[in-house]
C-alpha cells in the first residue's frame, strides 16, 4: 500500500489528526455542548458558505475494553451495520491495504434535509507508544476516516455528498496499575478515548436544523457504539 496514490495524503493527514485529537480542550475555543457520565461532547460553532460545518470534539473513557478492540471495530466493515445507526447502505469500494479501505456509505435521511453519502477512506494504525510499555500505558491507536474520490463513485444525483474528515484516538491504561503476577482483567482496562469529527454536510440545510441533528445524533453515536464494544468483547480473550 506504501505505493498506492493516496498513501502519501493518508500518512501525512493520520498523524495531523493524531496531533489535532491529542490537543486539549482549553482555551475557550471548545464550548462544551453535552456531557453524559464520562462522556463530554465539545463544537466549535463554524459556518463555510453560509454551511453548519462545525467542529466537534468528543472525550470520553471506557472500562472494559482495549483501545485495539475499540478501533478495530469502528473500523471493520463486517461490523458496521451492528453499532452505526445513521448509515442505510454501505460498500467497500476498494481494499488498498490490509489497513486502509475505501468506503461508500448512504447515510439515513435526516428530515427535512435531503439523503447524504459519503465516500471516504479508512485508515487503522498502531502508534508504538514514546516511552517503553511501562506496564500501564499501552500502544494509542487510531483510525482516520476522510472524504475522497473513486472511479467506481455512482454519482448518485438524488444524493447529496458530505465531506468528512473524521479520527477516532484510543489509548488503554492498565487502572489500577497491575500488581506483579496478577492477572489484568477487563475490569482493569482503562481506555481513554477521542473522537473528532468535521463533516460539511455538501448542500444547503438550515443551521438550526443542523445543530439540532448534531446535539441529538453525536452523544447517542458515541455513547452507543463504545457500548456496543465492551459487550462484545466481554467474554472474549482480551486483544491489546
Ligand atoms: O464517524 S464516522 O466516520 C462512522 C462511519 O459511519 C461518521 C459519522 C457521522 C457521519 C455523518 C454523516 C452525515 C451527517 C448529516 C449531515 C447532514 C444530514 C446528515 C452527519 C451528521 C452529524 C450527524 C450525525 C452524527 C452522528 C451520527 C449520525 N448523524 C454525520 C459520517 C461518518
Amino acid at each position: 500500500a506504501a505505493t498506492h496514490p493516496l498513501w502519501p495524503q493518508i500518512e501525512k493527514l493520520t498523524m495531523e489528526q493524531l496531533g489535532y485529537a491529542q490537543q486539549g480542550v482549553e482555551g475557550g475555543v471548545w464550548q462544551l455542548f453535552a456531557e453524559e457520565g464520562e462522556m463530554k461532547m465539545y463544537r466549535r460553532e463554524l459556518e463555510e458558505d453560509g454551511l453548519v460545518v462545525d467542529p466537534l470534539k468528543a472525550v470520553h473513557q471506557v472500562r472494559g475494553a482495549t483501545a485495539h478492540e475499540m478501533v478495530h471495530h469502528f473500523w471493520s466493515p463486517d461490523v458496521r451495520f451492528e453499532w452505526d445507526t445513521s448509515i442505510e447502505q454501505m460498500t467497500v469500494l476498494d481494499r488498498i491495504s490490509s489497513d486502509t479501505i475505501i468506503f461508500l456509505q448512504l447515510h439515513k435521511r435526516v428530515w427535512p434535509t435531503a439523503q447524504r453519502d459519503a465516500l471516504f477512506w479508512s485508515h487503522v494504525r498502531k502508534i508504538p507508544s514514546s516511552h517503553p510499555a511501562n506496564g500501564e500505558a499501552y500502544d494509542t491507536w487510531i483510525v482516520c476516516n476522510q472524504s475522497t474520490d473513486h472511479p467506481d463513485d455512482p454519482k448518485d444525483e438524488k444524493c447529496v455528498r458530505v465531506d468528512l474528515t473524521v479520527c477516532f484516538v484510543c489509548q488503554t491504561f492498565i487502572d489500577p496499575p497491575i500488581q506483579e503476577g496478577k492477572e489484568i482483567t477487563r475490569d482493569n482496562l482503562l481506555t481513554k478515548i477521542t473522537y473528532c469529527s468535521v463533516v460539511n454536510p455538501g448542500g444547503w440545510a438550515p443551521a438550526s436544523v443542523l445543530r439540532a441533528v448534531y446535539k441529538r445524533e453525536y452523544p447517542k453515536f458515541l455513547k452507543r457504539f463504545t457500548q456496543y464494544v465492551v459487550e462484545k468483547c466481554e467474554s472474549q480473550p482480551i486483544a491489546f
